[in-house]
């Protein structure tokens, strides 16, 4: 007999009218019209840290005792690099690293290629692969580039390694970003945090890097 949740009803492809609204999914492959990244002018020199985008980030700011801190630096095309050390408050499993905790890390070190190319840009699909347990104290090495650009959408790749940065591959993403605006984070960020982001000249430097975006 099959187990009960292969019974499970498929979900219908689409159902708006009927209170659920399944949005066609962004293949992860890029259209052949797509083009290949452009590194930015400006964009920090190879192996220069590319630092936090905001000190009270999960993934990379300083702010968060228990975030990831993670730390990437420029590559020499539109790529980065990264690390993260695993601690104990990022477990899943006794002494392992939580599944969501490594998709963060790929995500943010992602979210990082957006000062190759100054542009903003938010995950819109994230697809991850968890090929080996990845413990305690274990650091990540993280390599994130993109692929190809086609209108707004970013197709990016991530890859987290462990034993070093030539050892096995224990966490892999495929991506899609998505431009947009300063104003996305403006009009949907909670009051409290988008006004004393606005009032922190750090916080405004770092947002107007992106607004010269010739
Ligand atoms: C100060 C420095 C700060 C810098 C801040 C840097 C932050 C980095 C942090 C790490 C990364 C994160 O965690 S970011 C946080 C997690 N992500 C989010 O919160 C995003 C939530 N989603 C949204 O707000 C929205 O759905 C958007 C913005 C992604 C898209 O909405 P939209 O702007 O209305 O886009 P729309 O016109 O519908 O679509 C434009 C094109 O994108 C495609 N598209 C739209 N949504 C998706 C999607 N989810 N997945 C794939 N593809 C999509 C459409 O098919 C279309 O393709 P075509 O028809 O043109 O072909």
């Amino acid at each position: 007999m099959r187990p009960a949740w292969h019974a499970d009803p498929p979900v219908p492809p689409a159902a708006v009218g009927s209170g659920l609204v399944t949005a066609p999914k962004t293949s992860l492959v890029p259209p052949a019209e797509a083009v290949p990244p452009v590194r930015h002018p400006d964009a920090p020199a190879p192996g220069e840290p590319i630092g936090s985008h905001y000190d009270q980030c999960f993934g990379c700011g300083s702010g968060q005792p228990h975030g990831l801190q993670l730390a990437a630096r420029a590559g020499d095309g539109v790529n980065v690099t990264a690390e993260f050390t695993v601690r104990p408050e990022h477990q899943g499993a006794p002494g392992l690293a939580h599944g969501g905790v490594l998709a963060t890390a790929l995500d943010d070190t992602l979210g990082s290629l957006n000062w190759l190319m100054h542009v903003i840009s938010v995950t819109g699909r994230l697809e991850t692969d968890f090929l080996r347990p990845v413990p305690v104290d274990t650091v990540l090495h993280l390599d994130a580039e993109v692929t190809a650009v086609h209108g707004r959408k970013i197709y990016c790749t991530a890859t987290g390694r462990i034993g070093g940065p030539e050892g096995p591959v224990a966490v892999r993403a495929d991506a899609v970003f998505i431009e947009v605006k300063i104003e996305h984070f403006v009009n949907n960020g909670r009051p409290e945090e988008i006004q004393a982001a606005m009032s922190d000249p750090d916080q405004v430097r770092r947002a107007r890097a992106f607004e010269v975006n010739p």
